[in-house]
């Protein structure tokens, strides 16, 4: 266990576990969230290159329903992060805890395993939910201060409710990521089930509260503009009723910004397809990630 500094407070990070994996190092740590209010676990891969001095970090959000683990266990990213020298940071999708509010109907696309990457503002889900701070505040930090990470590069990715994420932490801090991937992302929260489900819970009835997490909406305001590539499976049974690749397509159209967006024949939602593409997605991150 290391024990290590962090503003005025101290705090303890818990190294779960420590696999050797194409030379580097893929890694699981526990540490108490202050803004959480709950422990977190996360994964981040280390590799060779991270011995010798600060690497580029990719920062990955997985979907509804997984934790730090999905991804790195089906991906197959590390031989690519390795290849490109690129460490990948894992959060999990919400906060966890016996303390932590669930879905009461016992739904996995809301509640524990479905934060949808936002600060939530209505009781009892504002205590715990602010997986938007988590992810783009206390995680880096964290990082930073105990990873030979070089934080002037860093990009992010993610899939289904993780690609939503990407997407809208990307599109609202420009200035801190060079790239931006998603896979499957549900490009418009305000307008499926999903996103209408987990928003009412969390944000409350009023809609306009909702349109600063809803990549669509994002895009049809911005005003700098990042690399981004999204992915997306025709065989994919949640495309036309979740995730809504064409308001996208439409809206970048609109808003003339270059995005490349891929409709991939065949593929459906799952790790298989992510881990068909990781290889092609860090390829385009390690193009904007080295100097
Ligand atoms: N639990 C459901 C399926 C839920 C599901 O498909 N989750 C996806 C993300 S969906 C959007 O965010 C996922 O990544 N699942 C984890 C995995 O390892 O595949 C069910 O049981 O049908």
């Amino acid at each position: 266990m290391s024990i290590q500094t962090f503003g005025h407070e101290a705090f303890f990070m818990q190294l779960n576990s420590d696999i050797k994996s194409f030379g580097g190092r893929q890694r699981q740590y526990t540490h108490p969230s202050q803004t959480l209010s709950c422990e977190m676990t996360f994964s981040i891969y280390l590799p060779l290159q991270a011995e010798f001095g600060p690497v580029p970090v990719l920062y990955w959000l997985s979907g509804l329903t997984c934790t730090d683990q999905n991804f790195v266990t089906k991906a197959g990213a590390q031989v690519y992060a390795a290849e490109h020298g690129i460490a990948i940071v894992c959060p999990d999708t919400s906060p966890r805890g016996d303390s932590v509010p669930d879905d009461s109907d016992g739904g996995w696309d809301f509640g524990l395993g479905a934060g949808f990457y936002l600060n939530a503002t209505q009781p009892p889900w504002s205590t715990n939910y602010q997986m938007y701070d988590y992810v783009i505040e206390e995680l880096p930090t964290l990082i930073e201060q105990n990873f030979p990470i070089d934080s002037q590069r860093q990009a992010i990715s993610g899939h289904s409710m993780g690609g939503h994420g990407a997407l809208t932490i990307a599109l609202k801090n420009t200035a801190r990521f060079r790239s931006v991937s998603a896979f499957s992302p549900i490009v418009a929260p305000t307008q499926c089930p999903w996103g209408e489900k987990a928003f009412t819970h969390y944000l409350g009835g009023d809609r306009n509260d909702w349109l600063q997490y809803d990549a669509c909406s994002l895009v049809a305001i911005a005003t700098d503009q990042l690399p981004v590539l999204v992915d997306q499976g025709t065989g994919d049974d949640f495309l036309e009723t979740q995730l809504k690749t064409e308001l996208l397509v439409e809206t970048a159209q609109a808003a003339k910004y270059p995005m490349q967006i891929r409709m991939q024949e065949g593929y459906d939602h799952s790790y298989f397809f992510i881990a068909s593409f990781i290889g092609e997605h860090i390829a385009f991150h390690a193009e904007h990630l080295t100097d």
